[in-house]
């Protein structure tokens, strides 16, 4: 096993302690015996330091011309490219991603920085007519200050990304504090940050736990803006904060996602879409499916095949390129995860496969949980409504194509969706019908793009997105100008045109 990776946190262009001295322990979660990484525990005092040196970057950073910013954007996605193999092996070991899985993870944190590389040359604003005579109506963009990036660890080194290269793009200065379950990956990526050129104090980084780094960092009267991706409970802690505290607030939560599969489907390519799409890392993504909803014409041989398929996906570390589906992030997950089993059991659920940890000996050092499929879950049971963030899928019947739109409805939350049906009509009526941030037709409920919008409605989001040319929107302030050029003061540009 090789040396722990001492991750410091990156204050002010400096890698330094947290003030406290104290260390904590990263593990592998293939192997718990294993340390990856060793990472400060930072406090306040650490946050006080890094909300310092973000706030006097931010007066030079915010001057810099958005295209230049954007070509040390452009230079992270370069080097991000250059490093994918090496940050993808990591991660595996980390979090314990499949490596292809991995791979997919640090290509999205370069697409985006291509994407938004682009949009250093755009941050188009408006300019419209003037009601008055010789008089010039237009709005800009403007950078919001500095920003607050808390992340979780289940996109380690892409969700810091989305995150960060719009912000920076838009001239704010940043402040990551990522999940204490990955704290090699996020300090990897600062590495690049730093590599790509940025100066002192524009990113910095806060290694710690969310209670006392993470919390220190949402009450801080120097943070203008908190971005936040995690738990809803968290998230809603988060934002009762910011509303105290005057603070604009981007929350990305949880999902109860579904996949529709209607009698006219492509049963073969619904299947490999509920597969990946239930099980692929592990069920660890908020746009995981965690329902299948099934029309009762196919149901049978649909459920057949499923577990058929779902058995003989191989578990194992994900750093094995043999590997399918890696482990839960940590013991806690897998307590969390056996607590919903327990429900179900309670529940008088049937448990068609899986429905406990892996048994095999190799693995009894990891935190492995067999793909759980759950039959007739009915809507109002707690594993049809709460969020279980692993392998585990419920199923559900329906007889028609509305009964299934208004079952994948009936949820708190609003991120993916999925359909998968022949027929036109059905799917454009999904479209409209759907209530949820994103719809696939005959996909899987994950597989987001960087260029368009995430995010969700109801209980996932608080009205926000992320990616796309939708986060401008967050990371920025419309600044309304009007010039007037015709060097008088007319009453009627004080009271328009009364
Ligand atoms: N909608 C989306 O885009 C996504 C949503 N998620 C959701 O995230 C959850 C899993 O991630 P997980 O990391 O466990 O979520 P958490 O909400 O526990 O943690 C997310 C981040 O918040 C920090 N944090 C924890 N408590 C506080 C606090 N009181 N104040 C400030 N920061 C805090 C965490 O630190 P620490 O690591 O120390 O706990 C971590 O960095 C799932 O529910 C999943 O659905 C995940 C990915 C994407
Ligand atoms: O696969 C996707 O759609 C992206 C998922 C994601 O960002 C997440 O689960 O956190």
């Amino acid at each position: 096993m090789s040396t722990p990776i001492r991750c410091l946190n990156y204050i002010d262009g400096q890698w330094q302690p947290a003030q406290s001295g104290e260390m904590l322990e990263d593990l592998n979660p293939a192997d718990r015996r294993e340390v990856v990484a060793t990472f400060a525990r930072s406090g306040a005092a650490d946050v006080e330091a890094a909300v310092a040196a973000a706030r006097k970057a931010y007066r030079g950073w915010r001057l810099v011309s958005a295209p230049t910013r954007a070509e040390i954007v452009f230079r992270i996605g370069e080097i991000l490219r250059g490093r994918k193999e090496d940050l993808a092996q990591l991660m595996s070991r980390e979090m314990g991603k499949t490596i292809v899985e991995a791979r997919g993870d640090v290509q999205e944190a370069i697409d985006c920085a291509f994407y938004y590389a682009g949009e250093g040359r755009r941050l188009f604003g408006q300019t419209t007519p003037s009601e008055m005579d010789n008089k010039f109506a237009m709005s800009v963009r403007a950078p919001v200050g500095v920003c607050a990036l808390i992340t979780p660890w289940n996109f380690p080194v892409a969700i810091p990304c989305w995150k960060a290269l719009p912000a920076l793009v838009c001239g704010n200065t940043v402040i990551l504090k990522p999940a204490e379950d990955t704290p090699a990956c996020a300090t990897a990526l600062i590495d690049v940050f730093l590599e790509a050129g940025l100066p002192a104090g524009v990113a910095n980084l806060v290694h710690g736990t969310g209670e006392e780094a993470g919390r220190a960092l949402v009450a801080h009267p120097g943070v203008d803006l908190v971005s936040f991706t995690g738990s809803s409970v968290v998230g809603a802690e988060v934002a009762s904060v910011c509303g105290r505290t005057h603070k604009r607030v981007c929350l990305e939560m949880g999902g109860k996602n579904a996949q529709i599969v209607m009698e006219d489907a492509d049963l073969e390519l619904a299947l490999k879409g509920a597969l990946w799409g239930a099980f692929g890392t592990t069920g660890q993504r908020c746009t995981a499916t965690s329902r299948l909803i099934l029309h009762r014409d196919i149901k049978q041989v649909f459920t057949e095949k499923l577990i058929e398929q779902a058995r003989q996906l191989r578990l194992g570390p994900g750093t094995d390129p043999n590997t399918e589906v890696g482990p839960l992030i940590n013991e806690s997950q897998l307590s969390r995860v056996q607590r919903y089993i327990e429900i179900a059991r309670q529940e008088g659920l049937k448990v068609l496969l899986g429905g406990g940890p892996a048994r095999s000996e190799e693995l009894a050092h990891g935190h492995f949980f067999e793909p759980t499929i759950l039959d007739e879950v009915p809507p109002t049971s707690r594993l049809a409504r709460e969020e279980v963030f692993g392998p585990v899928v419920v199923l559900m019947t329906i007889d028609s194509f509305e009964q299934a739109v208004e079952l994948l409805n009936d949820t708190p939350y609003g991120l993916s969706s999925s359909v998968y049906t022949r027929d036109v009509n059905r799917a454009f009526r999904a479209i409209r019908d759907i209530e949820a941030g994103i719809t696939y037709i005959n996909g899987p409920t994950t597989g987001a793009e960087v260029h368009l919008p995430f995010g969700g409605v109801k209980q996932t989001g608080n009205g926000h997105r992320e990616a796309g040319s939708a986060v401008l929107d967050v990371f920025s302030e419309w600044k309304t100008v009007y010039v007037d050029f015709s060097g008088q003061l007319q009453r009627a540009q004080i009271d328009n045109r009364s």
